[in-house]
């Protein structure tokens, strides 16, 4: 597939992600610290007694840290997977099943990994609800991300599966801006989870 868009359009995406990246640098531990804390409180609210795997990330560049989080799934038996880089392709992420004991190794990007198992690979359909990081999103749901198109590429097909998870987009609410522009390759998200907010956008929640 050939994904074309206009300059003026990328720049502007670019400028943005700049920014965005910023301010979350910028906010203190003790922000970060909260931020995690009421991010899981949101999620919990959110689980079922159905939710059984959930894929998070392990915060990088100031995102809104999911310890608390993972460790509150583990302690609920909740399965939980994270994301690693496509060893092959180098543009897809794949999610392997994570618990405390597995080992990691860092990536090319310096984000710690599961190391690949291809026995604790979990496919997409298996999971419940899929915990992606942004870096800047609207009220529309619209999403910005590292710029990668990771997430992009690996979602491409999901409204095709017969059973998908819900796409919840993590961030802090510092990282809301009125509009942003729209590509075609975005992946629409069900939800945006923020410490002050839980956007809803689609009827599958
Ligand atoms: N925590 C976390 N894990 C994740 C992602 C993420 O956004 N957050 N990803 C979501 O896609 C994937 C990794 N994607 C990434 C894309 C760009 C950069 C990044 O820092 N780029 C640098 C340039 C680095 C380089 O090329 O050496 C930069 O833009 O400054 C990091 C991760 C998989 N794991
Ligand atoms: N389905 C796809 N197939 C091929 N290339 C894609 C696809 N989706 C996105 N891309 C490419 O990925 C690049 C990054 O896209 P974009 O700026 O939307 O990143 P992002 O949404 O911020 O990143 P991410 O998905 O990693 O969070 C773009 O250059 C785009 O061409």
């Amino acid at each position: 597939m050939t994904i074309n868009a206009p300059r003026s359009a990328l720049t502007s995406r670019q400028q943005l992600r700049k920014a965005l990246r910023e301010r979350r640098r910028a906010l203190s531990d003790t922000a970060q610290q909260h931020a995690a804390t009421a991010v899981c409180q949101q999620l919990f609210t959110m689980f079922t007694s159905q939710t059984r795997r959930v894929a998070g990330y392990l915060a990088n560049d100031g995102e809104i840290m999911l310890g608390p989080t993972l460790a509150a799934c583990h302690q609920q038996t909740i399965a939980v997977s994270l994301p690693l880089l496509h060893p092959f392709t180098g543009k897809h992420l794949l999610f392997q099943n994570y618990t405390p004991t597995t080992p990691m190794t860092a990536n090319r990007f310096g984000i710690h990994e599961p190391e690949l198992n291809s026995t604790q690979i979990r496919l997409l359909h298996e999971h419940d609800m899929l915990l992606m990081p942004l870096v800047g999103f609207d009220a529309r749901g619209n999403r910005l991300g590292m710029g990668g198109g990771f997430y992009d590429r690996t979602l491409a097909h999901v409204y095709r599966l017969k059973r998908r998870p819900l796409l919840v987009g993590i961030a802090h609410d510092c990282q809301q801006v009125d509009t942003l522009p729209v590509q075609s390759w975005d992946i629409p998200l069900d939800c945006i989870v923020t410490p002050g907010q839980i956007i809803t956008l689609s009827l599958n929640i």
